[in-house]
């Protein structure tokens, strides 16, 4: 469950970041980013080609040292992941490593022990978290084999972990035409966010289930449509959550950093620019953008009703604390991407915003479990 989610964060833990320019004056046409590499500067070119405009600013993708996610390239699903034992060993993976656009682009004057310690870094941190992933884990597969349901429970499984390695790909191909820095592909990015925030939600769900009795609450016609709001509060929330994996494939951060409005402008006059139409909403980092700010400004509205109608109510004790709890953490996410906004995605602020959407997440599905109803 969280190796999928985990493997997420490190690639912001640990990454080369690609972000660093930054412009306030925008372009109304399709713009191209054009990154040139191999200095410590890079230039930015925007617009179409009638109106460029070129910007010299710090090269943070080939200032930072320290990465991973891309630096292991060697995965196997099936057999067993151990890290490199010795030095013979880190040799050859780092040659392997060697081999791939990552190094050759970004990190030529990358060297073993800066190599080694990326490696370290990341996966470090997998391990630390693995042994309450596996008991969670454990106690869905167990639980869902016990109602049958061992198909669903295998495609759950499995999906994150191979959506991972399909995502991770993507950044490691050779792409003999693009002036792109690596990165991975934003739709397989935003499959493998969501895989892994389906099998969290899954277990965190069966878990809580199992330890909390449910309330005995007289069933009332305003529980009914709490029980409602709460669900459909929790599916807006999931989608905000995968908007924001399009957000971070496209570094679409990086192409409108002022709040609310965007540059001079509520809607941004390119926010349908790409033909057709239905691409603007997965590769127009406008839209992208865009569509992120419009979902979790939904998620914070419907929290907020939430958290209002509910106060109407005799609810349990926990149920409101829960709902209390989901209302503050959305504040509290809503305000922090917006920082990751006006500061240009700083990687610490965006790896904790990521971590954000995971407390709200976990939030919304505590209180689905309060609000359950007694099985009939
Ligand atoms: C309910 C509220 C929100 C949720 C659940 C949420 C969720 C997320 C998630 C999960 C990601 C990262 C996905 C990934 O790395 O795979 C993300 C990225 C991002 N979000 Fe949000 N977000 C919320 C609100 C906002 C707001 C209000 C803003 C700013 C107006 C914002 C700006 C950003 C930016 C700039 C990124 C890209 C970070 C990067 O490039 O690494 N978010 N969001």
């Amino acid at each position: 469950m969280l190796l999928s989610s985990l493997r997420t964060t490190l690639l912001y833990g640990c990454r080369n970041v690609t972000k660093g320019f930054q412009h306030s004056t925008r372009s109304p046409q399709p713009r191209q980013w054009l990154v040139k590499r191999g200095q410590s500067t890079i230039t930015v070119e925007a617009g179409a080609s009638s109106a460029r405009v070129a910007a010299t600013v710090p090269n943070v993708a080939t200032n930072r040292t320290v990465e991973s996610g891309l630096s292991m390239v060697d995965w196997h699903l099936v057999r067993e992941m151990k890290p490199p034992q010795g030095q013979l060993e880190w040799e050859a993976e780092f040659s392997k490593y060697q081999q791939y656009p990552e190094f050759k682009i970004m990190n030529h004057d990358m060297t073993l022990p800066e190599f080694n310690g990326a490696i370290v870094c990341g996966e470090a941190g997998w391990t630390c978290v693995h042994p309450p992933h596996r008991l969670l884990l454990e106690e869905r597969i167990l639980h869902s084999l016990h109602e049958g349901k061992s198909a669903w429970t295998l495609w759950i499984c499995l999906l994150p972990g191979t959506s991972g390695w399909y995502m991770v790909k993507s950044g490691l191909e050779e792409k003999p035409e693009s002036h792109d820095i690596p990165r991975v592909s934003q739709y397989r990015l935003s499959a493998h966010l969501g895989s892994a925030l389906l099998l969290y939600s899954a277990s965190l769900w069966t878990a809580l289930t199992l330890l909390l009795p449910i309330h005995k609450v007289a069933e009332t016609k305003n529980l009914t449509q709490l029980r409602r709001f709460a669900k459909g509060t929790g599916g807006i929330v999931f989608l905000t959550a995968l908007s924001g994996a399009f957000v971070a494939g496209l570094d679409a951060g990086l192409v409108y950093n002022s709040f609310p409005k965007m540059g001079e402008r509520w809607i941004p006059d390119d926010v349908l620019a790409f033909s057709p139409t239905l691409k603007n909403f997965f590769e127009n980092p406008t839209t992208v953008q865009f569509d992120h700010r419009i979902l979790a400004i939904s998620s914070l509205t419907a929290i907020t009703g939430l958290y209002l109608f509910s106060r109407r109510m005799l609810l349990p004790r926990r149920a409101k604390i829960a709902i209390n709890l989901l209302t503050a953490m959305a504040y509290g996410q809503v305000a922090l991407g917006i920082s990751t906004l006006l500061l240009y995605v700083p990687t610490p602020l965006a790896a904790i915003h990521q971590s954000g959407s995971v407390a709200l997440l976990s939030l919304a599905i505590w209180v689905l479990a309060e609000l359950r109803k007694m099985p009939k």
